[in-house]
């Protein structure tokens, strides 16, 4: 559904000196697939998300959507952000129903979609509050409501539960899974945490820093549906076996930007 082919991407710092971000990054994302994305710090991940969002342009190479080039942002590809980027002056939902004010949905339609929305991520009571008033982790349920509100097909999340806690984080978890086992949108989940990558992921795309490449796609073979108990899934072998292996390489990855630190 999503190809990215050959992409590559420098931006210039403001010293003057180029900094390659991406190269030469190929990946295909299946419908209805969940993808995460992990790799060190740096790495280009969140250009990678940005470049498939139509945010930021890229020097070379394609992404396709269903076969049509990306040329911008799209109503068939919703972004949710770390940070929530939630509008802090507008109530929960007034901020649900942004995207669809900004498509010309009427009043009427966009507050009973964002209601709804509010419903499935469990803040209907929190409609009239502002971002402010809540926690983080309900900050982040409304960002994930407005990001489904306008129905897309992609959803492509920026290390979404990074700032919250974690036991926040595991509840986010499942309600994430849950979402998408029942309405099965293609995700691409970006993350720092292997073990989030492999509870969540139908695949893991692990990237190498300097320049951001495609390291390799590791298949994880654990079954679904996970969003029951996703602390189940976290106790079986074959999730110790994947975290285990995703760590050797991301390791190895350090390792060769701090060969110092591998001798010790
Ligand atoms: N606007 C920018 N101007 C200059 N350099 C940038 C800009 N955005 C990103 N970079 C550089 O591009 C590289 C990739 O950045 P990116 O934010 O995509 O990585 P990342 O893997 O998402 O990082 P992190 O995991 O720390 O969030 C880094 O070297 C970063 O410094």
């Amino acid at each position: 559904m999503i190809t990215v082919d050959g992409l590559t991407k420098s931006f210039t710092a403001r010293d003057g000196t180029s900094v390659r971000a991406l190269s030469d990054v190929g990946l295909d994302v299946a419908e209805n697939e969940f993808l995460t994305v992990l790799g060190p710090s740096g790495c280009g991940k969140t250009t990678l998300l940005r470049a498939i969002a139509g945010l930021v342009p890229w020097d070379e190479g394609d992404i396709l959507v269903d076969g049509v080039p990306v040329r911008g942002p799209g109503p068939d590809r919703s972004m949710v952000f770390q940070n929530f980027a939630l509008l802090p002056w507008a109530t929960v939902l007034d901020n649900v129903a942004f995207g669809l004010r900004v498509r010309g949905v009427g009043r009427a339609e966009r507050t009973e979609r964002a209601r709804a929305l509010l419903t499935t991520v469990g803040l209907a009571d929190c409609a009239a509050k502002l971002p402010g008033e809540l926690s983080g982790g309900m900050q982040q349920r409304v960002g994930i409501a407005r990001a489904l509100a306008v129905r897309p097909r992609v959803l492509l999340m920026d290390e979404p539960f990074g700032a919250v806690d974690e036991q926040t984080r595991r509840l986010l978890q499942e309600e994430l899974l849950s979402l998408w086992e029942e309405q099965r949108l293609t995700v691409v989940f970006i993350t720092h945490s292997m073990e989030e990558a492999v509870l969540l992921g139908d695949r893991v795309a692990l990237m190498s820093a300097c320049p951001g490449r495609i390291a390799e796609i590791v298949p994880v073979g654990l079954p679904r549906p996970r969003a029951r108990d996703v602390g189940g899934v976290a106790r079986s072998g074959e999730y110790g076996e994947l975290t285990g292996y995703l760590w050797e390489r991301l390791r190895a990855m350090h390792a060769e930007h701090r060969p110092e630190r591998a001798a010790s």
